[in-house]
């Protein structure tokens, strides 16, 4: 267990005597669930409503994409991948309002918050998530950041968090207060994100995105399991539901959970 956690400066790659456990005095919230289901929109509404930080995992698995891309190391060569991985320390900002990922290259820190979401970085982010030792690397910093936000949190931040991400409420957090599994059709998922990133839901729109996140999230199932609801885990669809009603439900299993007394169980 790391007594001090060092989520505020550049979050280096730990060693395994560092390996850090999640404490559970402070509300520690779990969401996944496949592409396109509304893990970071609504987790971050939800951290915000709850006051707690907010973790966007995937943007950390982007970052480091972005950093092997920009080295050029061969994405085929896990070693490779994971070895350059070790030597990026990244900078995660967890304000639910501002959320920033950043990672220090040569000794400076590159702003990668929105670098992180062109087309390169997420055609090849799945390759890069599914190198074993990429994986135990950002799993270790993952539990970083949740450990500092329950014992440190920023000024005016309750202790907490929202963290969400596909393996969040299985292998990074599996005994988080609360845990999630937020999904909605994929028809549903697909048409919200046309409208997100094309600022329509034609037929058009709706192929193009088809063909990104079913395509990623059929690559991305091979690593990690999002789909399905691990025993404790509370399903939130949100098919018929708009963005408010969704946060609403997480809310309200939140609530449930902790007037429960906390984790295990069904909600
Ligand atoms: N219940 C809802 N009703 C309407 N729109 C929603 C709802 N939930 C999410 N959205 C919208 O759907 C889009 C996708 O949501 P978001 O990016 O949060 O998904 P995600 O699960 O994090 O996806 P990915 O894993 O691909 O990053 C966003 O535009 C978001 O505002
Ligand atoms: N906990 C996580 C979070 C993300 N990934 C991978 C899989 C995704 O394709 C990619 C980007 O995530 P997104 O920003 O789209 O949520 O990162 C993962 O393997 N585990």
């Amino acid at each position: 267990m790391s007594s001090t956690p060092a989520a505020r400066g550049p979050l280096a790659s730990p060693t395994a005597e560092q390996e850090v456990s999640v404490v559970s005095t402070a509300l520690v919230v779990a969401v996944d669930g496949p592409s396109g289901s509304g893990k970071s929109s609504v987790s971050r509404a939800a951290a915000a409503a709850l006051g707690v930080a907010f973790l966007d995992t995937g943007a950390m698995y982007r970052a480091v994409t972005w950093a092997v891309l920009e080295a050029g190391v061969d994405l085929s060569d896990a070693e490779a991948v994971a070895a350059h991985v070790r030597t990026v320390p990244l900078v995660v900002g967890t304000d639910p309002q501002a959320p920033t990922v950043a990672a220090v290259v040569e000794g400076a820190e590159v702003d990668l918050t929105e670098a992180v979401r062109t087309a390169r970085v997420t055609a090849n982010v799945s390759a890069v998530a599914a190198v074993p030792a990429v994986r135990q690397d950002l799993v270790l910093r993952q539990r970083t950041l949740i450990e500092a936000a329950c014992v440190a949190p920023e000024p005016g931040r309750e202790p907490g968090i929202v963290a969400e991400g596909r393996d969040i409420t299985t292998v990074v957090a599996p005994d988080a207060d609360v845990r999630v599994l937020l999904t909605a059709e994929e028809s549903v998922r697909l048409a919200r994100r046309a409208q997100q990133d094309l600022g329509t839901a034609d037929s058009e729109a709706l192929a193009a995105t088809r063909r990104g996140i079913v395509e990623r999230d059929r690559v991305d199932s091979r690593t990690t399991a999002f789909t399905t609801a691990a025993d404790g885990v509370v399903t939130v669809d949100s098919t018929a539901l708009d963005f408010d009603g969704t946060v609403a439900a997480v809310l309200d299993v939140v609530e449930r959970r902790v007037r429960a007394g906390g984790t295990g169980g069904r909600a």
